[in-house]
């Protein structure tokens, strides 16, 4: 058993406090380590874990030390062994000399953003020196490939998909809890969770023109303007409504494990960013990213490298979809063109992936080596 301490600043959005809580709790329920978060917006994590108390300066959460980091939050607190420091988030002068204190010293690494780019493989592992202290930083970069630092994935977490995706009963429950029966009757079911995104309309009203019923399920969130304002309506979660062979269902923003379902439950799911990006892939479901816009379009060089590395699985015009979702613009018509194709390819790539050992299971060995 290790102490760890691992320090998230929330930039914007869910995804830096979604993956620094997924390892948190996976790196104390699997390998028994202590984990002290260090959350400097608690708010925004608590859309993640309601139960949390915004207020407390110190609170236990499913077995992890939660702090609220705040400045000199971190001033005489005895550094962990290992120091997690969320996307380059800055650690405090004071918690820095404290660490150069330590004997032995801490392992201090530094989580980056998930990318498919080839040079983070060689950037993974890499240390940088403290330029004024006797301390070493590891950069550990995520990644689909055997060479980098893996993907977040729980233990049981593919038995437990395989086990909701194989009984139909589990997924009726599932259903009526979030208040859609109508989707066990849908001959597709769909998720979004987007960022804005113009290409919104023609996705909707081609599902609108589909020969077949199609749920879409629309956690609240930021692409839901636009779906309203398509509808005519302003939605909230818990609406309902139908156009065509298309019913929306607004969902409120669910809890991660139910997330978790609703990716399972779906026969494709519209995805965002990197947690949820990634939950897809496990889902084993063709999803379409929406990747974080990024100053000069440096996110499409990063949509590109995974495209390359979902070549061999997926069919070329499922690809270019990714494109010009990212784009804005999305030729709908051709959504479930070569459809049996893309469900084969996207479970093969999920087979692909979760042959490989996980995040927290290199972080592990990583540490260990050092
Ligand atoms: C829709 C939904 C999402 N979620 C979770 C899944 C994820 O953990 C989280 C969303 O995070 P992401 O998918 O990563 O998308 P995001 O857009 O919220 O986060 C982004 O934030 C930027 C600052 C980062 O640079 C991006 O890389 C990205 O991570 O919300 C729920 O728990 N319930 C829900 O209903």
């Amino acid at each position: 058993m290790k102490t760890i301490d691992l320090f998230c600043t929330v930039i914007d959005n869910f995804g830096d406090i979604g993956v620094c809580r997924r390892l948190a709790l996976q790196l104390h329920r699997e390998y028994g380590h202590a984990v002290r978060l260090w959350v400097d917006d608690l708010a925004s994590f608590s859309r993640l874990a309601p139960e949390l108390d915004t207020r407390a300066a110190v609170q236990s959460w499913q077995g992890l030390e939660v702090r609220h980091w705040v400045e000199g939050a971190a001033d005489g607190v005895i550094p962990a062994d290992i120091i997690i420091e969320g996307f380059g988030c800055r650690l405090p002068e004071s918690f820095l000399n404290a660490m150069a204190q330590k004997q032995p010293a801490p392992v201090w690494l530094n989580l980056e953003y998930l990318s498919a780019e080839d040079w983070t493989l060689g950037c993974h592992g890499l240390t940088s020196p403290h330029p004024r202290l006797p301390l070493r930083q590891h950069f550990f970069f995520p990644g689909f490939d055997p060479r980098s630092g893996g993907l977040l994935r729980e233990r049981d977490l593919l038995t437990r998909r395989d086990a909701f995706q194989r009984d139909p009963a589990t997924q009726r429950a599932f259903w009526d809890y979030l208040h859609c029966p109508e989707a066990m009757q849908a001959g597709k079911r769909i998720s979004l969770f987007a960022y804005e995104n113009p290409a919104v309309p023609a996705l909707l009203t081609q599902l609108a023109g589909e020969s077949e019923p199609v749920l879409l399920a629309v956690p609240e969130g930021r692409v839901l303007a636009e779906v309203s304002r398509w509808c005519g309506r302003e939605l909230r979660a818990g609406d309902h409504l139908t156009q065509g062979s298309l019913s929306i269902a607004v969902l409120p923003f669910l809890s991660p494990d139910d997330y978790d379902r609703l990716l399972w439950a779906c026969d494709l799911n519209f995805v965002r960013g990197e947690d949820s990006f990634i939950r897809a892939h496990w889902a084993g479901r063709p999803l379409v990213w929406h990747i974080y816009p990024q100053d000069d379009a440096a996110h499409m060089v990063k949509l590109e490298a995974w495209l390359a590395l979902c070549r061999e699985s997926l069919p070329a015009s499922w690809l270019e979809l990714q494109r010009q979702w990212n784009h804005g613009a999305i030729d709908a018509a051709g959504l479930f063109r070569a459809w049996p194709e893309v469900i084969r390819g996207s479970a093969a790539f999920c087979r692909h992936l979760s042959d490989q050992s996980d995040l927290a299971a290199r972080l592990e060995e990583f540490c260990a080596e050092r």
